[in-house]
């Protein structure tokens, strides 16, 4: 039996990325570059107004308060183009319109007054250069903004569409074939008979495939047979990930195992020191991941949160494949395990410090727990902690602030 930390080694060093993919930038949102990018011209475009307001020349306006000719207007997408401002001249400019020649300075419309006519008072001291954006000066052409293996967030979708770039290289999402196997299972949308149960595995894998950005394919249930078994697992092999659910125990009819073998997938490990979880399997096929996770929901959730996520965020490029951990004060006792243990824990805040307890039952049946919990106590085997010790915790989820 492997640990979780040579298992998770183990995992990570046997998975890469699938390949590239040309997007329009909308889809690539979330995903991982895979092409340098330069600028193909400067940021800012030209010199343009921060402000609305009045272009002038700084040198005219040394003395306080002022008056200006004001002889020109420039909105937002006019052109500045053979426009000069003369001695003693403003022009009224409003934000993002380029600034015209000879003015090295904008005066915020609030700085002026007596605008009505053909003159304009500036009322406050002006400084040369200010509220102009200066061409170049956030980009330069040809400059590097965007690294291969950059994730594009909005910040760098805006970026790149500021460059005039519609679509982008990155890093393929893989496809995950996801595969429930037992004979007591029923699709949703059949009331289950009697020592019958809900396939609710195939769901939340495919949802969890979903939520970590990869494309899941759904195979159905692999009844508790052979031949079975076989023809569910060759459709999947051929997805970039295989990932199954249940049948990987000590059971009579746990076939998974020996069924993958037969179709030539090698297996690294089969089972790993952790509680809950110890019945996961990592293989490779063709070079192509493939886990077998337990089919308890619990065990299900939590070795696909601890072992595939972080592969699939590695084969789609991501550096940061790992949940946030934090370290947490117990509150009540932890008694020791023979296994490293995962406990379903609720966190709370005081004074500065993280404070962690049970989010409740810890049984692998209770679904009830997972949904109290926002995050992962991790448990090393053999450990006992008094409250008051301190313990390493990962967050599960998105970890937003309520207002
Ligand atoms: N003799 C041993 N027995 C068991 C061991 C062991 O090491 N030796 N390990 C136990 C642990 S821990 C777990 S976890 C389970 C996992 O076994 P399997 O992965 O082979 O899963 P099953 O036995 O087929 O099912 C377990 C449990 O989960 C329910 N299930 C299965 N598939 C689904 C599904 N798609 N949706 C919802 N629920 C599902 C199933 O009905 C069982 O209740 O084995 C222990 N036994
Ligand atoms: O360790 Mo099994 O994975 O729950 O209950």
């Amino acid at each position: 039996m492997v640990s979780f930390e040579e298992a998770l080694k183990t995992i990570l060093d046997n998975v890469s990325c699938v390949g590239t993919e040309q997007l329009p930038l909308l889809q690539a949102v979330g995903q991982v570059l895979a092409e340098d990018i330069s600028s193909p011209w400067d940021l800012p475009l030209w010199d343009n107004s921060a402000m609305d307001g009045y272009a002038v020349r700084s040198d005219d306006c040394l003395t306080i308060p002022c008056k200006l000719r004001v002889t020109g207007y420039l909105p937002a997408g006019a052109s500045a183009e053979g426009l000069s401002l003369e001695a003693g001249c403003a022009v009224r400019i409003m934000t993002g319109a380029p600034v015209p020649a000879g003015a090295d300075a904008v005066v915020p419309v609030e700085e002026t007054g007596d605008t009505s006519g053909e003159q304009v008072t500036i009322k406050e001291t002006v400084k040369p250069g200010q509220h102009i954006r200066c061409q170049g000066e956030d980009i330069r052409r040809g400059e590097q903004i965007l690294k291969a293996g950059s994730v594009l967030r909005p910040s760098e979708i805006s970026l790149l569409a500021s460059c005039g770039r519609p679509s982008v290289l990155v890093q393929r999402r893989p496809t995950v074939a996801v595969l429930s196997t037992g004979d007591e299972l029923v699709e949703i949308g059949t009331p289950p008979g009697p020592a019958q149960l809900i396939n609710s595995n195939t769901t939340t894998l495919a949802a969890a495939v979903r939520e970590a950005g990869a494309v899941p394919r759904i195979l159905g249930i692999a009844r508790d047979n052979r031949l079975s078994h076989l023809e569910k697992m060759r459709q999947g092999l051929q997805a970039d990930v295989l990932v199954t659910s249940a049948g990987i125990s000590a059971g009579d009819r746990d076939l998974v195992r020996v069924v993958l073998e037969e179709l030539g997938v090698k297996f690294l490990f089969w089972k790993v020191a952790i509680k809950p979880g110890k019945p996961t399997a990592f293989g490779l096929f063709e070079g192509r991941p493939v886990f077998c996770l337990p089919g308890n929901p619990v065990a299900s959730q939590i070795t696909f949160d601890q072992f595939v996520r972080p592969a699939l965020l590695r084969m789609m490029g991501h550096r940061r494949i790992l949940r946030p951990a934090l370290t947490a004060t117990v509150q009540e006792p932890i008694k020791a395990g023979s296994r490293m243990r995962f406990l379903r824990v609720q966190l709370t805040q005081q004074d500065g410090r993280w404070l962690v307890a049970s989010a409740g039952n810890q049984e692998t049946g209770i679904l009830r727990t997972s949904l109290l919990s926002d995050a992962l106590a991790l448990v090393p085997a053999n450990r006992a902690y008094a409250s008051g010790d301190e313990i390493t915790v990962r967050l599960v989820g998105e970890q937003l602030v309520e207002v």
